[in-house]
């Protein structure tokens, strides 16, 4: 019953292509499908605190029934985790189990696990075999596919990384069941951003099926796989980011510098949240540049609003750094090209473009304006 329900989206890039399967108990299978790509190795399984009490034990059977053995590395969970100390902490106990280039990493875990495994496996010994386990709804449709991985530095965020591509990428949607509501909520803003980049249909499907995705079921594995063709689409035409691949930053030149200013306190700011308001900016920017009409930036927040995400910044509890603090953490976003601010802009929904050289006194004012200042 379950292979039946599986759906898989494969990445097209070459040599290094690789399969997302999507649907469920695929956590029970997971030793299989590693050991039929990657015969003989032996894995370090990197995870988290609230992923491992209620995954590792089946994941870890699943390997020793399929002949692997496996070491687990079971970390803080957060977004804090995205450090150097957790990156050493990794390589330490990947080096200390003896594992070799021709072993597996394996990310157990959020996003947040997904960039720091996947960052270690990119290093140790010059880059090992990498192989995706996302448990949060954001790592499904989104980090765990497309090979970006990294830390955060008090700079901002995702500064330091490497491009490492997994092997296989493994999505059990069963295991999206122990998942808090706010954290399903923070993941769906990646789900409803591949809409309004360039999908306004998927957007028009979201607004009326939201109540499906979030209950579950077949409208949840049908936004996923949805999500995961958009994404493997654009990184197979762009893989390292040269172009077209920045339209996957909607949201995020404005929600990385919010995360960055909240000191990557989740109690106050996750990332999908930070994408959610993020995104509503970039609408509202885009209507203030008279580039789209601001029917569209409201038609945005009011689906942001439906499903309960946040979509202004003084949704975000507590204190913020002004406006010039907020434009110094986006004046360090990798889009930034010799000096030039990059954003991801739109003309309506589902018809992003990537602006180069925005001025910065228009971002300043606009930020001044949001900021109630
Ligand atoms: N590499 C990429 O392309 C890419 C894309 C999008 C986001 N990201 C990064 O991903 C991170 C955000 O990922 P996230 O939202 O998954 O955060 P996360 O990894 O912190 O996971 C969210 C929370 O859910 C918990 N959790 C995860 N799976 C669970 C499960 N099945 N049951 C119970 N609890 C579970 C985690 O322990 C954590 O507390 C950010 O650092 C962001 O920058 C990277
Ligand atoms: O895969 C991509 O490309 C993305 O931009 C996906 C984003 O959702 C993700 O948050 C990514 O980590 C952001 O990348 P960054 O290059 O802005 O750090
Ligand atoms: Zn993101």
């Amino acid at each position: 019953m379950a292979a039946e329900r599986t759906e898989t989206v494969k990445v097209a890039l070459g040599e290094r292509g690789y399969d997302i399967l999507i649907g469920h108990g695929l956590l029970a299978r997971a030793g299989a499908e590693i050991a039929a790509r990657l015969p003989g190795v032996r894995a370090a399984i990197v995870t988290d605190e609230n992923v491992a009490p209620r995954h590792l034990p089946a994941l870890i059977a699943s390997l020793e029934a399929a002949g692997i053995a496996a070491t687990p590395i079971v970390l803080p969970a957060g977004e804090k985790t995205k450090s150097f100390a957790f990156l050493q902490e990794a390589v330490d106990k990947i080096l200390a189990a003896r594992l070799e280039r021709g072993d597996v990493v394996i990310a157990a875990g959020g996003g947040v696990i997904g960039d720091l495994a996947g960052f270690a496996a990119g290093i140790v010994r010059r880059g090992m075999n990498f192989v995706q386990v996302p448990t949060s709804l954001l790592a499904q449709v989104d980090s765990s596919v497309g090979g970006k991985t990294g830390i955060n530095t008090a700079h901002g965020k995702n500064l330091v990384g490497v491009f490492q591509q997994p092997r296989l990428v493994l999505a059990d949607t069963d295991v999206l069941d122990t998942l808090s509501e706010r954290e399903f909520r923070a993941g769906y803003a990646e789900v409803a951003k591949y809409g309004l980049i360039d999908r306004p249909e998927f957007f028009a499907f979201l607004e009326r099926n939201w109540r499906e995705v979030f209950a579950g079921g077949p409208a949840r594995v049908a936004a996923i796989a949805e999500s995961c063709r958009a994404k493997a689409e654009v990184v197979a035409r762009d893989e390292f980011e040269t172009g077209d691949r920045a339209l996957l930053n909607l949201g995020h030149t404005f929600g990385h510098a919010l995360e960055a200013a909240t000191g990557y306190d989740g109690s106050r700011l996750v990332h999908g949240e930070g994408v959610a308001i993020g995104m509503a900016l970039a609408h509202r920017f885009s209507a203030r540049m008279n580039l789209a009409s601001p029917d569209d930036a409201a038609r945005v927040e009011a689906h942001l609003v439906a499903v309960g995400l946040p979509w202004r910044v003084s949704d975000i509890p507590g204190e913020l750094p002004d406006a010039e603090r907020l434009l110094g953490y986006i004046a360090q976003d990798k889009k930034v090209s010799r000096g030039a601010l990059t954003f991801i802009l739109t003309r309506g929904i589902g018809r992003c473009f990537i602006a180069r050289d925005v001025p910065a006194s228009e971002v300043l004012s606009f930020l001044r304006e949001h900021l109630g200042g």
